[in-house]
């Protein structure tokens, strides 16, 4: 088994991306997102990622937003990822101008495989908590047994995430890579360098268990 990735999401200050590459986060996320309370604007995203270095990746995470924001937003801050966690479309993720990670939230009646197929270029799927009215970063988990056991695509899971449950979910569905945004907050859009090292840790050793 191949080891389980991390994307710490939500990064607002150079400090927060520096713990998280210290304590070997594989890929960071800045919320372009004006309504999160973790939301940074394209300039200040720009400063933070001229400090990480390569083969850290870095995404970029819109709802809903325009292509001509998006792709003003890629090219402005070298990003490597975009994830969608809005309602686009198929389509409109096909014409983006960088691979992407398309978002579903795991609303009642949702057929996972059906919706992931749609997304047929996506490099990732990430699934999230549904709560209604809240396009993400809920601090909700789902019920993982609801997550298909035979996939065709790679599982980035996310939602309500901490180092005191993500073995679990690890063992449960053996996803890709984890995602998390408060499970590793002192506050929204505030990381704490203890608990990104205790999570990414917690994954590590779900790793071993499971090898
Ligand atoms: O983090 C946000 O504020 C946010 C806003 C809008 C859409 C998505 C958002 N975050 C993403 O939500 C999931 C779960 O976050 P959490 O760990 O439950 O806090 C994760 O993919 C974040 O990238």
């Amino acid at each position: 088994m191949s080891r389980t990735r991390v994307k710490i999401c939500g990064i607002c200050r150079e400090e927060d991306a520096r713990a998280a590459v210290e304590a070997g986060a594989d890929a960071l996320g800045f919320v372009f997102y004006a309504k999160s309370p973790r939301a940074v604007t394209p300039e200040q995203a720009a400063s933070i990622i001229r400090g990480i270095p390569a083969f850290v990746s870095t995404v970029g995470l819109f709802v809903n937003a325009d292509l001509d924001f998006i792709s003003r937003t890629a090219a402005l801050c070298s990003l490597d990822l975009l994830q969608m966690h809005g309602d686009e479309s198929p389509e409109f993720c096909a014409a983006l101008p960088r691979p992407y990670l398309r978002a579903l939230r795991m609303r009642d009646g949702l057929d996972v495989t059906r919706q992931a197929a749609a997304y047929v270029d996506a490099r990732a799927i990430l699934l999230d908590s549904y709560k209604p009215g809240v396009p993400g970063g809920t601090g909700e988990s789902f019920d993982w047994a609801r997550i298909p056991h035979q996939r065709g695509f790679p599982l980035l899971l996310a939602g309500g995430l901490h180092s005191g449950n993500v073995g679990a979910a690890v063992a449960s569905c053996r996803p890709w890579a984890v995602d998390v945004s408060g499970g590793v907050e002192i506050a929204p859009g505030q990381k704490c360098p203890e608990k990104i090292s205790q999570f990414i840790k917690a994954v590590a050793d779900a790793d071993r268990l499971e090898s």
